[in-house]
């Protein structure tokens, strides 16, 4: 085990106690905290394509099997890290160095008990590449250090590969299998066979991050009752719910909402890990509550693409997906907050995505469409159906990534309250003619 010098780590731990009441200003001078790594412990990711490459290992001294993807996110790595849709992952960071400003407390928030401060209840990747692991961090917050955390989860890490050469080859072959080997007798045995691979996309991934049984958010407070049909929930989406004064019901991802829909003013479908298709039956009960029930949903990542295909939509597998804080969307349509034309920068993660067609299913329309590759980013009920029901692939809440589209879940707690009210919603959906331009690109 390695050996760890944390000078000031009481300052620390009680300065993460309370995120965002303590400011770095109040607390003492705090030099770097340094974790010493168990000396040069040796690493290799072995890609099923035949690659591989060699480095230190960090985290646990565990080898992994897991699927390779790429993010091009700059910051947050505890809440990607901690994503339930990363599950069975293997995180590459584009980024050069991770792990300067280490790992906070998971304890939830004073004004919002039962939700943990990062993504979940803890990591959710099944390893973690990086160029250049950070050994010193610094951070008013941290409790610990990435290689500390890692470790704790049984997480394996390596350190020291060429990540734009990795990423460089994802974006060229597709997201690919792979396996972390830490320790000279792993790296030595090699590249293991092509059978040997694990996938994880061949699991019920949502089974494994859902809740097993109902549980209750913010129950005494005076917003609409709004149920999350938890595919994997980011712990941001319920606190942002949380924070808009709903009442929050998570149920497990199998429960049927159409059994208790009439004590609901909003229904929630939220992000999670793998294929949208394995969960079909699901959607397949959405797409009876769409045709029973007039009050609003809302579906992001996951939750889109089950709307999506509910709504008679196809969903399919991209080269290497979307992840990473910089996706520019550009709208099709007007929402309360969102308007047709403009663009917004968004935080996404997602490997699936609606395919895109020139005919909407009646009902539909376009939302938004990605600027860089023309994959579907949103779908919208139009205003002639009746309905309030809007999916995003992207992640609005974000955690991290930027707030540019952030209001949208004022808008659905608005939407929900108006509607618990009697009143009717601002949800418009002016229809825009898709570029057929797009359509070739993004379907293929
Ligand atoms: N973040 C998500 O909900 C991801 C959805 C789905 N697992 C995908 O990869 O496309």
């Amino acid at each position: 085990m390695s050996s760890i010098l944390r000078p000031l780590a009481k300052t620390a731990v009680a300065a993460t106690a309370r995120r965002g009441l303590a400011t770095p200003t109040t607390l003492p001078h705090q030099s770097l905290l340094q974790t010493v790594l168990p000396a040069k412990v040796p690493a290799a990711l072995f890609l099923k394509s035949g690659q591989e490459y060699h480095g230190t290992g960090f985290g646990s001294s565990n080898s992994k099997f897991g699927e390779t993807v790429f993010s091009t996110s700059i910051t947050s790595y505890t809440d990607s890290l901690t994503d339930p849709s990363y599950r069975g992952q293997f995180l590459v960071f584009t980024s050069p160095m991770v792990g300067n400003y280490g790992v906070p407390s998971n304890a939830p928030l004073p004004d919002t008990p039962g939700i943990p401060f990062l993504e979940s209840d803890g990591m959710q990747v099944a390893g973690v590449i990086v160029s250049d692991l950070a050994t010193k961090y610094s951070h008013y917050q941290a409790v610990e250090s990435l290689h500390e955390w890692c470790a704790r989860y049984d997480i394996p890490g390596i350190t020291g590969v060429d990540t734009r050469a990795i990423t460089t080859l994802l974006r060229d072959q597709g997201t690919t299998l792979g396996r972390i080997a830490i320790g000279a007798d792993e790296v030595a045995k090699g590249a293991p066979a092509q059978d040997a691979y694990w996938d994880p996309s061949k699991e019920n991934l949502i089974s494994q991050v859902s809740t097993k049984q109902p549980y209750e958010l913010n129950p005494n407070g005076k917003g609409p009752k709004i149920a999350v049909l938890d595919f994997g929930t980011k712990a941001n989406i319920t606190r942002s719910l949380v924070k808009r004064g709903a009442r929050v019901t998570v149920l497990p991802w199998d429960f049927d909402f159409n059994t208790v829909r009439d004590q609901y003013d909003g229904l929630f479908l939220s992000n999670g890990p793998g294929d949208p298709m394995s969960i079909y039956d699901t959607a397949m009960r959405v797409r009876q509550t769409i045709a029973e029930w007039n009050k609003p949903i809302f579906g992001i990542c996951m939750g889109h693409q089950i709307l999506g295909i509910a709504a008679g939509m196809e969903a399919y597998r991209m080269t290497f997906g979307n992840r990473g804080h910089n996706q520019p969307v550009l709208a099709l349509a007007n929402s309360a907050s969102i308007k047709a034309g403009r663009v917004y920068v968004t935080s996404q993660n997602h490997q699936y995505a609606l395919k895109l067609t020139e005919d909407f299913p009646e009902g539909w329309a376009p939302f938004f469409i990605n600027c860089n590759d023309s994959s579907v980013e949103g779908i919208i009920s139009t205003p002639e159906s009746g309905k309030q029901i809007w999916g995003v692939q992207f992640h609005p809440e974000s955690a991290g990534g930027p707030l540019d589209t952030i209001a949208m879940l004022s808008d659905f707690v608005d939407a929900c309250a108006a509607g618990a009210t009697g009143g009717s919603a601002h949800i418009g959906a002016d229809q825009v003619k898709v570029n057929p331009h797009h359509v070739s690109q993004a379907s293929a």
